[in-house]
């Protein structure tokens, strides 16, 4: 049976109304694709808690966590992943730093389409896309 893993992922957006996509290093599983940066909640903690921790691992910077924005199950070929992202705010005036990805941009929502994401990030890059 496949594992199913808990992934939560963070909708940055910064004052331009651009948001941040991050690309996946070649090394890393699904390498090569963007995402929304996070990674996998530990048993332990919620939702919040688990993005807060992960960005701060991943990018060094602050963020507080506001709500829940779109939850999206998929099955690839070794994993189901269940990934939540979750609209999340820069605070303490700090800017992500990239250390594990191979790229972050700030895109502005029309362009995010253009982009190759991890397909379990599609239905939220689409959902994004159309607001506003
Ligand atoms: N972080 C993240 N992972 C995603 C997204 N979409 C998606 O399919 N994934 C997949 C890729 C990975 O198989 C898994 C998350 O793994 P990860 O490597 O980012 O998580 P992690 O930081 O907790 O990893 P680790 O410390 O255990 O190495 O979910 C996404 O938007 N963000």
């Amino acid at each position: 049976m496949k594992k199913t893993i808990q992934v939560v992922g963070a909708i940055l957006e910064n004052q331009n109304n651009e948001i941040l996509c991050a690309l996946r290093s070649p090394s890393m599983s699904m390498g090569n694709l963007w995402e929304f940066p996070g990674g996998k909640v530990e048993k332990y903690e919620d939702l919040k808690e688990a993005i807060v921790r992960e960005i701060k691992e991943e990018l060094n910077c602050d963020i507080k966590a506001l709500e829940i924005f779109n939850h999206n199950v998929h099955e690839y070929e070794n994993i189901i992943v269940n990934l939540i992202t979750v609209r999340c705010e820069l605070i303490n005036d700090s800017h992500p730093i990239k250390s594990e990805h191979a790229a972050l941009i700030w895109l502005k929502r029309p362009c995010l389409c253009s982009l190759k994401w991890a397909p379990a990030d599609i239905p939220a890059m689409e959902a994004l896309a159309k607001e506003l």
